[in-house]
């Protein structure tokens, strides 16, 4: 058993969700009745000591609501917690924080009924293979019902999005307004909701989430669309770039290969490059399906004043919204290009109605554009890419969560495909966290064995197993990288 003498090695996770929000008052009033009281008694009340100094972590990822994000600062603010904001997945981060400072407990809003309290209790040690701290669950009986009675009844604020239908709130991509909530309004054309208050059986609690699959989930989810996390527990994200001339072959695309090994660089993982016409169409239809099976979406190509540039009308026809002209954005343009533009407007200025994001940075001339989860990136060279992609990751606002990196480790061998081919194969059954590929520099040899995951010792291992596994001075390679 643990044991704390020290308030600073004790944490509560906080998202701003309902849940958490009760537990934030419960443990400000379990402060206050073991220190302020006392203090009160003596005739020292202060307004500090309503307040509860307790250390505050956040995971904040960029498929939190809006609305989420804000309340969770917000409530930081006025009740003057110790926040410190993760943006790392849940393990990274935790293990990241048990390094940094002590953490011997941790203070969750988690509820029976919640698929992760299977077999917890109130006191219950974090999971095998997590980093050790006591998972405090104090709220774990509270039902539905407990938790808005005393939201309510108490007057605290809540985040908004409870007052829209949601009664369970994940990411953006998996959480919508409880359908047992809606209303018939025949007159109106957008569904309306109920507040969250108002659902009377709290076992349908969850009914607005969509099932979330494992994080080690295999290809077939991939293809199916219905999830954004690799096999290698990373986000996924994937590349079109707009561009006939490549598909004419008379120019090279270099970009998506230099923005494959950013993404890598920040641990995220490339599932597909696609090159399209500059047709609407064409990218509409890839946009589409790639916005939905992706977490992120890059789009390269296709943005300017020809007729040929059409990107930024793909989007839109992908989202299903317009083209509308946009003052913020067509005032860079303004100063970047003067009165040079085509038509009455600048229709360089038009950007898809309702969804844009202008992400700006002193370094560049004109903000990148984000639409939902998909990044238009205006570099036309390598050199501009790693400009934008630079001020992208600068941007406080962007949606880019930093994993562990990818790294590589290579091996060459004369040995043919035939003589390797077997052994390689098991590797991959006995590595399934190391992606393990081979490269022929020509049909006969020599061959390079490339080894990629987001754990060194795991690469030099499987490396080493294949090594030995043939005569001593068969493979020679360098190190992880
Ligand atoms: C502080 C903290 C500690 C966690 N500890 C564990 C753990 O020990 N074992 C585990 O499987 N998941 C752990 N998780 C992940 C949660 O079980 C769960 O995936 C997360 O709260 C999201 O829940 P939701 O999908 O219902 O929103 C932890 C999460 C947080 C924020
Ligand atoms: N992103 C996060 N950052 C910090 N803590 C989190 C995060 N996500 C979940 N938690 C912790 O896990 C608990 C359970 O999450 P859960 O989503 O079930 O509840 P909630 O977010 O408080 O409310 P709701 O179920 O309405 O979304 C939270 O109360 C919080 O303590
Ligand atoms: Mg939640």
């Amino acid at each position: 058993m643990f044991r704390f003498n020290r308030f600073e090695q004790v944490a509560f996770s906080f998202n701003g969700g309902k849940d958490s929000t009760v537990l934030l008052h419960l443990l400000r009033a379990g402060y206050y009745l073991h220190k302020g009281k006392s203090e009160c008694f003596q005739g020292n009340l202060s307004d500090s000591m309503l307040n509860c100094p307790i250390r505050t972590i956040y995971f904040e990822s960029p498929s939190a609501f809006p609305e989420i994000n804000s309340f969770t600062y917000e409530t930081a603010t006025v009740y003057n917690l110790q926040l410190e904001t993760i943006r790392l997945d849940f393990k990274s981060g935790l293990e990241a924080l048990l390094r940094e400072k002590p953490t011997k407990a941790i203070f969750l809003g988690t509820r029976i009924g919640d698929p992760n309290a299977v077999g917890q209790e109130q006191f219950s040690p974090s999971s095998i293979g997590w980093p050790p701290f006591m998972r405090v669950n104090p709220i774990l009986d509270w039902s539905y019902r407990d938790v808005w009675a005393f939201i309510l009844t108490c007057k605290v604020k809540y985040c908004s999005l409870y007052d829209q239908g949601y009664t369970s709130i994940g990411s953006i991509y998996d959480t919508v307004p409880n359908a047992l909530l809606s209303i018939v309004d025949s007159s109106s054309t957008t569904e309306i909701f109920k507040p969250a208050y108002m659902l009377s059986d709290g076992r349908s609690e969850r009914a607005g989430r969509m099932k979330k699959l494992p994080l080690k989930c295999d290809t077939a989810c991939l293809n199916n669309g219905v999830t954004n996390v690799s096999q290698s527990g990373s986000f996924i994200a994937s590349i079109i770039v707009v561009g006939d001339e490549i598909l004419f072959g008379t120019a090279e695309d270099k970009l998506s290969a230099v923005l494959c090994k950013k993404l890598n660089a920040i641990g995220w993982q490339v599932t597909r490059m696609t090159v399209v016409q500059n047709d609407i169409d064409c990218v509409a239809a890839q946009v589409e399906q790639q916005k939905s099976t992706n977490y992120m979406v890059f789009l390269l190509g296709g943005l300017g004043p020809m007729h040929s540039d059409v990107s930024l009308a793909g989007v839109a026809k992908a989202f299903g919204v317009r083209l509308a002209p946009d003052e913020e954005f067509e005032e860079y343009l303004r100063l970047l290009i003067g009165k040079h533009c085509t038509g009455d407007r600048n229709e360089m200025a038009l950007l898809p109605e309702g969804i844009t994001e202008l992400m700006q940075h002193s370094k560049l001339p004109v903000p990148l554009i984000k639409c939902q989860n998909v990044i238009i990136l205006a570099a036309t060279n390598v050199s501009e890419l790693e400009t934008q992609w630079d001020c992208l990751l600068e941007t406080p606002s962007h949606p880019l969560m930093r994993l562990p990196p990818f790294m590589s480790k290579h091996l060459g061998t004369m040995l043919s495909d035939v003589e390797t081919a077997q052994t390689i194969s098991k590797l991959c059954l006995e590595f399934p966290d190391i992606y393990i590929g081979c490269q022929r520099k020509s049909r006969v040899g020599p061959l390079v064995i490339t080894f990629v995951g987001k754990d060194k010792t795991r690469i030099e291992l499987a490396a080493e197993k294949l090594s030995n596994s043939f005569p001593a001075g068969a493979f020679s390679g360098g190190d992880c990288g």
